[in-house]
Parts: structure tokens; sequence; C-alpha cells
């Protein structure tokens, strides 16, 4: 039914606001007034998963705990839930990829961005009793590291920012963007039929790979800079637009993003969300994600 990314500095205060969110919303889907289906809560959190703080001092474990947070999401979404991932969710690339399993299952989704100081999550983070705190480098490395959401990308949107001076989470908004807001359908065009992983993964690869060329010549014959809304002319059927900044783009930059995109998706399809009948990823649908995940991600 519903799926709420949290975001937010390492101990900054997402679990108390997720703990004030979770009593909400069972308080409203109790309440004799309440005529939608039935539902649930549930929260995937690194807690729920007994991921210790000390994966995020280690590449390789960090990357391991992702990925087992998002099989946790993956099977926990579902039309009987309200889904709430606590997590830092620090990285854009891995808000985007959930984002886009909420919509491969129907989901409404929202972000809350618990917002503290620095220093605050420092003091926090210092004065910890539950034995959860995080190393004090390892701290300011995520700090340095974290990515803020943005209510200019899809994925982020509709995007509430919490700041830590609030009392409360502001419900009235999350439960209209849970119980009213729009379905984003699976992708902007036809529902194809699913297509087998090989096959996925070639038109992934290729179509991303078709982009970046095209993007390069768009912006080669216009001397420099393309800038602005651009249609790409892939193929006499495949014309997707993408908004660029007003500067020169290099190659090195528009392949990088590629490498992410692909890297992402790939994990997708491995993971078999194909197999659910709901996902495409025709040449169309692989485009228009691409050109979405440029225009997020490019630097103005
Ligand atoms: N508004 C607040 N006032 C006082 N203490 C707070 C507040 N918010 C959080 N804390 C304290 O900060 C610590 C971390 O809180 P919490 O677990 O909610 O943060 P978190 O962002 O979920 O942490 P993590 O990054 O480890 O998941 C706790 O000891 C909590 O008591």
């Amino acid at each position: 039914m519903a799926f709420i990314t949290i975001t937010g500095f390492p101990c900054s205060g997402k679990s108390r606001r997720v703990g004030q969110l979770r009593a909400h919303l069972e308080i409203r889907l109790r309440s004799p007034v309440y005529e939608g289906p039935r539902l649930k809560v549930a929260v995937v959190s690194d807690d729920t998963l007994n991921i210790p703080r000390s994966v995020y001092g280690d590449g390789r474990a960090e990357k391991s705990a992702r990925g087992a947070l998002f099989t946790a999401v993956q099977r926990q979404m579902g039309q009987d839930t309200i889904l709430i991932v606590d997590s830092m969710n620090y990285i854009k690339g891995f808000r985007y990829q959930m984002y886009c399993a909420a919509r491969e299952h129907k989901l409404r989704v929202c972000t809350v961005f618990v917002a503290a100081t620095q220093e605050q999550c420092k003091a926090w983070n210092a004065s910890r009793q539950d034995g959860r705190a995080y190393a004090p480098e390892t701290l300011e490395n995520l700090m340095m590291r974290y990515e803020e959401p943005s209510s200019m990308v899809r994925w982020d949107s509709p995007l509430f920012t919490v700041p830590w001076i609030d009392e409360d989470v502001p419900i009235d908004d999350i439960w209209k963007a849970i119980t009213e807001g729009n379905v984003k359908p699976p992708n902007a065009g036809t529902q194809a039929v699913p297509k087998a992983p090989t096959d996925a993964l070639r038109t992934l690869e290729h179509t991303a790979t078709t982009i970046v060329a095209a993007i390069m010549s768009e912006q080669a014959s216009s001397g420099g800079i393309a800038g602005g809304r651009v249609t790409l002319s892939l193929s006499p059927t495949l014309k997707p637009t993408v908004n660029l900044p007003a500067r020169s783009l290099t190659l090195s930059e528009l392949q990088r993003l590629k490498r992410q995109f692909v890297t992402v998706h790939k994990k997708a399809i491995t993971l078999g969300t194909t197999e659910k009948g709901v996902v495409d990823w025709s040449e169309e649908s692989v485009a228009e994600k691409f050109a979405s995940y440029i225009e997020g991600n490019l630097k103005p």
C-alpha cells in the first residue's frame, strides 16, 4: 500500500521519529472514522536485521548490510502494509533503487528527512546508552558522505523534513501522501511482457550506452553545451527527453552515471523482481529510467 523512506544523519533521531510515526499511523488505522483497507505497519531497520553500527566502518560489510536491507524491504512491500525503512539511506542511488521497487509493487511513497545538526548528532552519539553508538571517525565519515534528499527528484518526493527541534512528525501531510497520493505506474509506457533476465541485462546495458552516446553527440552538434530539455533520437520510435545542465558534460561523468545505474538495476533484475510480471525492462522503460537518473544525479 505505501512505502516510507526515512533518511538522515547517523544518530539524528530517526528511530525516535519512526516510533512517533508508527504510533500515529496505528491510531489512525484503528480509528472508527477510518474507512480504508485493513493495513499493518511494518518497520525494516538495521536493528530488526541485527546489523551492528560497526558495518559502517567497513565498506564491504556495509555493502552487504545494504543488500540485506534491500532484500528485506522488497519482501515486506505489499498492498496490505505501510512499510517504513528506518535506516540512514544516505546514498541517492539506494533511495532510487527502493523507489523503483516500490513503484513495481504499485505503492504510494514518501520520504521523511530527519534533520539534525552535526553537533547535535555527535552529542547524542556520545551520550548514547543503548550500546549502538558509532565510532567517532565513522560518524564523521558518514556525515561527509551523506547525500541529502531533494524534493526535486522523483524518488525523494514527496519529501517531508522534520527538524530536530520539532516536537512531532507532520503526520497529517504524511498520512495524506500515503493514503491519497498518486500511485506511479511501474513505467511510463505500456506494461510489457516480462523479459528473461538475460534480455533485460542486455537491454539495460545497451540502452544506457546508447543514451550516453546520444548526449555526447547532441552536445557536439550544439557547439559544446547541450543544456535544457533535449530530445535524444535513439531510433525512429524511441526519442526520450532529458533535462541537461547548461554546461559541458564529460564522457567520463556520463559513463560513471551509466555504471551506477546499470549496477543498481542489475541487482533488481538478478534478485528476480522481473518474475512478478510487473517490471518493464523494455528499451522505452530503461530509457525513461536512465533519463530521470541522469537528471537527478548530474551536477548542475
Ligand atoms: N530529540 C531528541 N532529544 C533527546 N535525545 C534524542 C533525541 N533524538 C534522539 N535522541 C537520542 O539520540 C540517540 C539516537 O536516537 P535514535 O536511535 O532515534 O537515532 P537514529 O538516527 O535512529 O540512530 P541510528 O543512526 O543509530 O539508527 C538516542 O540515545 C536518543 O535518546
